[in-house]
């Protein structure tokens, strides 16, 4: 699944919902046991939740929007493919998440390029199952330390923390994903095993984290924190 939505494949409703559809369509085919999942783009794999869904629009609209967040989530960690993210590109935020929902991550070895969890750097606070899937990826206390600083790294970085499992030269990212995944096998039972509590959770509290979203992200200080963040990346670009 090659990630197309110029210009920096930001998760807009629209995008997400084409993502769980092809998702969904691949989990139904018994011919298809793996998932890659990369970037059409250069330079970036996804630049994560598009922000201008959470930017001066209807609070019935961002309940929506978020559903959808959460659904590519539900559909991806819950898949019962082998999943391989191929980062070819910078990854923040969303697009961290994405890519950790993933059995096994493949990032091209270029330190141009950035990936965690920035949400801090918003002014917006992670949501509990974004730090549980950092939390079952690289540990407690880097989650910790992550979140707080809204922490981005460079490959080698990510390779450190475990956030990584694979750095590989940039014109590569697409032979080694296709090639080199020994280490992950057919999911079995370990893998539901591992996730299913993690699921359980959002799954059971749902209704009220979009609840807990709408309410927060409608704000008029949050609207304020993005509505400055987006200009700091308008005047970042020229
Ligand atoms: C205590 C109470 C608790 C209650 C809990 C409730 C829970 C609520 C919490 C809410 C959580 C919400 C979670 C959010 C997660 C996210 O994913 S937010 C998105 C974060 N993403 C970013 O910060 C990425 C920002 N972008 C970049 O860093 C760069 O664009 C890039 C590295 C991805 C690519 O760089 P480059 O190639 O140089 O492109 P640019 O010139 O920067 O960008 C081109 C163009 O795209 C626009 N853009 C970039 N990112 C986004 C985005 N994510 N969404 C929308 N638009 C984006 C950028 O502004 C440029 O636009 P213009 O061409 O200037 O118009």
């Amino acid at each position: 699944m090659s990630l197309q939505n110029p210009p920096v494949n930001s998760l807009s409703l629209e995008f997400l919902t084409d993502i769980c559809i092809s998702v969904e369509k691949l989990e139904m085919d018994k011919t298809c046991r793996g998932l890659i999942i990369t970037s059409s783009l250069p330079k970036v794999f996804s630049a994560g939740l598009d922000i201008m869904e959470m930017y001066g629009k209807s609070p019935e609209r961002c309940g929506e929007f978020w559903r959808a967040v959460q659904e590519m989530w539900l559909k991806l960690y819950g898949s019962n493919m082998v999943t391989i993210a191929a980062i070819n590109g910078s990854s923040p935020a969303g697009g961290c998440l994405m890519s950790m929902t993933c059995d096994y991550r493949i990032m091209a070895d270029n330190p141009r390029y950035s990936i965690g969890l920035n949400e801090t750097q918003l002014g917006i606070v992670a949501p509990f199952w974004f730090k549980d899937t950092m939390t079952n990826t690289v540990g407690h206390r880097t989650t910790e330390l992550s979140l707080q600083l809204g922490q981005m790294y460079n490959p080698a970085e990510a390779l450190k923390i475990g956030l990584v499992d694979q750095l590989v030269p940039e014109d590569q990212v697409s032979h080694y994903s296709h090639t080199n995944h020994d280490q992950v096998t057919t999911p079995d039972r370990s893998k539901s095993m591992m996730r299913k509590p993690t699921i359980d959770k959002l799954t059971s509290k749902r209704e009220a984290d979009i609840q807990n979203f709408v309410s927060f992200i409608t704000k008029d200080s949050i609207q304020k924190s993005i509505g400055m963040y987006l200009e700091m990346l308008k005047k970042r670009k020229r």
